[in-house]
């Protein structure tokens, strides 16, 4: 098998990202610029990013927060609530700056509170942005008590993604996040109009990152790490070049302090090394030629924009990740933190 010193490709985009506000945002906004052409912007805000106004004035502040030298491109989501109506998914359409609508079932995940409690009552809502051909992306993890937590994702995907994908026929949906072999068949067993992102972390870690050797909140998040039999199904589809399977870091960052507590936040901080830590998996799977495909091809062709014209070089040579980042009045701890990364993004 070849083994490549570096590998140009199409710069990428991330089709799933938390950008946080205010100062924050600020120190991170530049870390995902650097690698990304595009961002889907996730729209969990305290409070949440409801309306395509306070959407169009979010993407302002990121915008105004960038580096001058990067060009970025923030695509806008709306979080749908019990309250969403369709006309607010044709103002955002209208605004040609809103790329997506986000699905959280209430209570799913980190700043969800408001989340939608009633999915069948969101109908009309689903139609309406089938009819604007806008995608539904969805935290696919169910609330109830009753289940396992390592259980929520498959049991989300009987209970309620399997009718949704029945009662709207036809609505483009990104099952976010993918955790699991059964999400990955289900996927891959669905209609063109279904497709998943996977994240570097879910790619290169199982659930023993947080629990062997003492606990460690920074490897905590939402859907939670799962076996190794499902980590290497996620592994498989992300490096088996099915055209439904993209990018998406789901790169979460929370202040130190937020995760080192007595109840830790759910979330993972990936942008300063996002693209990297995805050439080690397609590295490892001796799959880095289907690597473009995954980071910059798929996502574009599903969602229906054109894609990026642009090049990125990956080089293979290790360097040594930061113990954290600024955040803020606080600071983030990176994935990898104090530890190596075999590749790194050639500067220009
Ligand atoms: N993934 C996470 O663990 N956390 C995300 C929310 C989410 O994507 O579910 C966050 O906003 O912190
Ligand atoms: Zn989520
Ligand atoms: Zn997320």
């Amino acid at each position: 098998m070849a083994q490549y010193a570096s590998i140009e490709i199409i710069r990428p985009d991330d089709w799933h990202l938390h950008l946080r506000d205010g100062a924050a945002m600020a120190d991170v906004v530049g870390l995902s610029a650097r690698q990304f052409a595009r961002a889907i912007v996730m729209p969990n805000l305290k409070p949440p990013v409801v309306t395509t106004e306070q959407a169009l004035a979010y993407r302002e502040r990121i915008l105004a927060a960038l580096p001058a030298s990067r060009d970025f491109e923030p695509l806008m989501t709306l979080y749908l609530t019990d309250r969403t109506t369709p006309e607010e998914i044709t103002r955002a359409k209208d605004s040609g700056l809103v790329a997506a609508c986000k699905l959280y079932p209430a209570g799913a995940t980190t700043n969800s509170e408001s989340g939608v409690t009633d999915i069948p009552r969101l109908k009309p809502v689903l139609e309406a942005m089938r009819e604007a051909g806008m995608p539904l992306l969805v935290h696919g993890e169910v609330t109830d008590e009753a289940i396992d937590i390592f259980d929520r994702e498959p049991v989300f995907i009987e209970r309620v993604l399997r009718p949704l994908i029945d009662q709207v026929p036809g609505l483009r949906i990104v099952l976010e996040h993918v955790t699991t072999a059964e999400a990955v068949s289900f996927v891959r067993s669905g209609p063109e109009t279904l497709a998943a992102t996977i994240t570097p972390h879910h790619l290169l870690y199982n659930r023993n990152a947080i629990l062997v050797g003492g606990i460690r909140p920074h490897f905590y998040c939402l859907p939670v790490l799962k076996r190794e039999r499902h980590r290497l199904a996620l592994v498989e589809a992300a490096t088996s070049g099915h055209p439904r399977f993209f990018l998406g870091t789901d790169s979460a960052p929370h202040a130190v302090g937020s995760k080192e507590g007595r109840c830790g936040c759910a979330g993972l901080f990936s942008a300063h090394a996002a693209l990297e830590l995805y050439a080690e998996v397609f590295d490892q799977a001796g799959a880095l030629e289907r690597l473009e495909g995954f980071a910059s091809l798929h996502g574009p062709d599903f969602y229906g924009l054109p894609r990026n014209q642009a090049r990125i070089r990956l080089i293979r040579e290790p360097w040594t990740v930061p113990e954290s980042y600024a955040f803020g009045d606080s600071q983030v701890v990176p994935m990898r933190a104090a530890e190596t990364i075999g590749w790194r993004i050639e500067r220009r």
